[in-house]
């Protein structure tokens, strides 16, 4: 029997200048579509009668940025979703997902790459609902104190010494679910941005576990257009380096930053009252 399927162009790459006389926008997407519906036919005998090629699908994404511009990742997604639904009666369901690379401007023609992290979001349309989520990868953070890990279980094979004062330092991979499918998304992700790094910055940590449910609980509190948020942060132990075979004495002054293993500390904060998603949205 066949099981769940769904199919489409992964990753299509565009560059879209917006040219407005010597002053020029830039926006940097990596867009990967995934269509769903009564794609019985084409698994089973090879009846290709419903399949809209993926070649269609990454065609259209660049005749969609050069009609309709392109703005708000999150508009894009909607306007190809959507576009996918309406025209292809066989579909179920049409996800967008898009990676947003932003780029600092140098001058009216000239800009570069900021590499600090990426913009995401995944659009899932149905012909019940729209579910749109946004988020973020590789937003990396540090606390050089105001954090403690101690008290923890310990038994035969545990090493680690408790610590009032260590490096907290993570790589935010964040999504969060909105409950519309109408915002001010510019506006959205810059406010659920400041909100994380504001409550990691501010939380005295006890655990990364407990800085995560700080940083989900404010971008909740101050994005009341948010139903949902999911982190995952990856711990990035530093190690102290033991320097008493040189007659030093090290106050937590000098680190060797680890890299594998690393923690996976991960945890969804859910507003009291949110309905519950309309797609997937934890993959
Ligand atoms: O904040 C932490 N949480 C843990 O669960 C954990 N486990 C560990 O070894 N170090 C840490 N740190």
């Amino acid at each position: 029997m066949l099981g769940p399927h769904r199919y489409g162009k992964a990753e299509t790459r565009l560059v879209r200048v917006h040219r407005d006389g010597d002053t020029h926008g830039l926006v940097d997407l990596n867009v990967s579509i995934a269509l769903a519906g009564d794609l019985t036919a084409t698994h089973l005998t090879g009846d290709n009668s419903a399949v809209l090629p993926t070649d269609t699908m990454k065609n259209t994404v660049y005749a969609f940025a050069k009609r309709h511009g392109v703005g708000e990742p999150e508009e894009f997604a909607l306007l190809l979703a959507r576009h996918f639904v309406r025209t292809q009666g066989q579909l179920d369901s049409a996800r967008v997902s898009i990676e947003s690379f932003a780029w600092d401007r140098l001058g009216p023609h000239s800009f570069q790459r900021r590499g600090d992290h990426t913009r995401t979001t995944v659009v899932t349309v149905t012909r019940a609902a729209t579910q749109v989520v946004s988020g973020l990868t590789g937003l990396v953070l540090m606390n050089t104190t105001a954090s403690e890990f101690h008290g923890f279980v310990k038994d035969r094979y545990t090493t680690l010494p408790e610590t009032t004062d260590r490096i907290l330092a993570t790589a935010v991979d964040a999504k969060w679910r909105h409950l519309s499918d109408e915002a001010d998304w510019g506006k959205s992700f810059q406010g659920a941005v400041d909100a994380m790094t504001t409550a990691f910055v501010n939380t005295y940590s006890l655990s990364l576990q407990q800085t995560l449910m700080s940083m989900g609980t404010l971008v909740l509190a101050k994005r009341p257009e948010l139903a949902e948020i999911r982190l995952a942060l990856p711990n990035r132990h530093h190690y102290l380096v033991d320097l008493s075979a040189f007659d030093l004495a090290n106050e937590n002054e000098v680190f060797i930053a680890g890299d594998r293993p690393y923690g996976l500390i991960e945890g969804t904060v859910t507003r009291d009252d949110a309905p519950p998603a309309t797609a997937e949205w934890y993959q």
